[in-house]
């Protein structure tokens, strides 16, 4: 019996995923891993990087479920966190303009950031990142120590990385110019597969432009090459800051291929700030 279900497409920055509100609307929808593969699809789907679900939460004012384009599951993703929050706060499944969305990878804070009575733009207190090896996760020793400019060879060729978790795995490249970078070479072997990152890594590459800005490109995890990847831009101001290249206390515009975001790393907090905007694409209903 095909099921109607309600979607609506949003996007941070240009990525773009299907987000299904099962607050308002619970339904039964079969594995999610599979409807997300289903939908993300360009040709026989809707096309997106794939599926977020709105959920209730016991723990938060929200639960956001993350899906990449291959099915996997994500335990965090910056640009969803604001679209979810602008989806959250327009329907009315909060009151406040601040407010908590649970991930799989912790409790953020939210902050709406209105002009007029528009959702203009989104700030996420994505909360601090995670750099032990061991539970970015990373293979090799010492496990309980971050991993900061460690020289690894990769296809013949040897490499300088970084490793930052924001609750979901990265591993970032400093590059001399972004348009050389070799994300078609790294991104592939690195992302889904290889022995270093036994849960997969999103693989960023780096420019520092000025003391204050960057510009960072992505092939991520269960989805190839986005337009942009908010835990990403975090963890590539964070690497910058462990590599000496960035200052902790100062916003970083991160210049992404579909957008910029501003980036903080608070030494008060630990916590870092992600703020940049969220868009509504379309409504609509497809058939499972
Ligand atoms: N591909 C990521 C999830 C989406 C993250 C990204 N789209 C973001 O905005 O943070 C992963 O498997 O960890």
């Amino acid at each position: 019996m095909v099921k109607n279900i309600p979607f609506t497409k949003m996007h941070g920055l240009g990525n773009c995923y299907i987000y299904i509100d099962l607050i308002s609307r619970p339904l039964e929808m079969g594995t999610y891993a599979e409807t997300a593969v289903k939908v993300a699809d360009q040709n026989t789907g809707i096309g997106a990087d794939g599926m977020i679900l709105i959920l209730p939460s016991n723990k938060a004012d929200v639960f956001m479920r993350i899906f990449n384009k291959d099915g996997s599951e994500a335990k965090n993703c910056g640009n969803g966190l604001r679209c979810v929050a602008k989806y959250a706060f327009e329907h009315n499944l909060v009151k406040e303009q601040k407010f908590t969305i649970e991930t799989l990878g912790g409790i953020v804070e939210a902050e709406i950031i209105l002009a007029g009575q528009h959702v203009e733009r989104v700030t996420i207190d994505m909360g601090a990142p995670i750099l032990e090896r061991k539970n970015i996760p990373m293979a090799g020793n010492p496990v309980g120590r971050p991993v900061i400019k460690e020289s690894v060879f990769l296809e013949g060729k040897g490499y300088s990385v970084t490793a930052v978790s924001m609750g979901n795995p990265h591993a970032l490249f400093f590059v001399d110019n972004i348009e050389e970078a070799p994300i078609h070479e790294l991104g592939p072997i690195l992302a889904d597969t290889h022995p270093l990152f036994p849960e997969g890594v999103n693989v960023g590459f780096i420019e520092v432009l000025t003391d204050n800005t960057i510009e960072y490109r992505v092939w991520e995890r269960g989805s190839g090459i986005t337009q942009a990847c908010g835990t990403g831009a975090c963890a590539a101001v964070v690497a910058g800051i462990l590599e000496n290249r960035l200052k902790k206390d100062q916003n970083i515009t991160v210049h992404l291929s579909g957008g910029d975001l501003d980036i903080i790393w608070s030494s008060d907090t630990e916590h870092v700030l992600m703020t940049g905007a969220a868009t509504t694409i379309c409504e609509g209903t497809f058939y499972l």
